[in-house]
């Protein structure tokens, strides 16, 4: 079973490395594929001296344009979205979000943080359906894209849209506790104030995904 894993990735020179060390510890994990969607640090850069695949876009395109152009060129049976700013990500996380998906048991599994920092534990455990970390069979997420090709417009609503495609193909998905991971907030990355603004335009690409509802299915 091929297992190809997706990392979008905006300006993330800081943080992607972390990942990618983790990611590069399991040998089941055929092809890394970083999307570097329009960065202007090294981000591109430091994924490439890591020895990982790399697909740069320009300008930037958003998280849900990313994600499609990195799925047209996989080719993984499994295929697995991991955020390139994750904090203590390991193998075992990995795997933890994999496994439901290898046994079959499930088409989706939804990775959700657990125990790892107050304010982001909160954020996902109020609203679990937003997280980044995925697994995903391929038909799933091949139908999805083919389909609804206007999802890759909605940027952060991208999450969303997999969570009301599932509920309405009644696809099985699976929540998996990933204990002790966090990630870097956008008032860390980018300061208070652009960071705020950050954190705006996200909510209104999520609001949109909603209001994209009635035509998934
Ligand atoms: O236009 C964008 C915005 C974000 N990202 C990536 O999508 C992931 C999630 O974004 P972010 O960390 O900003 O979201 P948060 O987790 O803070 O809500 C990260 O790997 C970003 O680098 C991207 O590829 N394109
Ligand atoms: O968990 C959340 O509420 C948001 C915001 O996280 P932070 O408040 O920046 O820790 O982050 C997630 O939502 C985005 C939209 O679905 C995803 O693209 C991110 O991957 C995810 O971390």
């Amino acid at each position: 079973m091929t297992i190809n894993v997706l990392i979008p990735a905006f300006n993330e020179e800081k943080n992607i490395g972390r990942v990618i060390l983790a990611l590069k510890k399991l040998s089941l994990i055929a092809r890394i594929i970083v999307i570097d969607d329009g960065s202007w640090d090294g981000t591109a850069n430091v994924a490439r001296r890591m020895g990982v695949e790399v697909i740069s876009l320009s300008p930037n395109q958003g998280k849900g344009a990313a994600l499609y152009q990195g799925f047209k060129v996989s080719n993984g049976e499994i295929i697995a979205f991991f955020d390139a700013d994750l904090i203590n990500l390991t193998p075992g996380h990995i795997l933890d979000l994999l496994l439901p998906v290898i046994k079959g048991e499930a088409d989706m599994t939804i990775g959700v943080f657990s125990k790892g920092r107050l304010s982001t534990d909160l954020a996902q455990k109020v609203a679990p359906f937003l997280s980044g970390q995925r697994a995903f069979t391929r038909s799933f997420l091949e139908n999805f894209f083919n389909n609804h090709r206007e999802v890759t417009a909605l940027g952060y609503g991208v999450e969303v849209a997999l969570t009301l495609y599932a509920e309405k193909t009644g696809a099985r998905v699976v929540e998996v506790p990933l204990v002790n991971l966090t990630h870097v907030m956008k008032e860390e990355k980018l300061g208070f104030f652009p960071g705020m603004l950050a954190r705006a335009k996200m909510y209104r690409e999520i609001v949109n995904s909603f209001g994209n509802k009635i035509k998934l299915g």
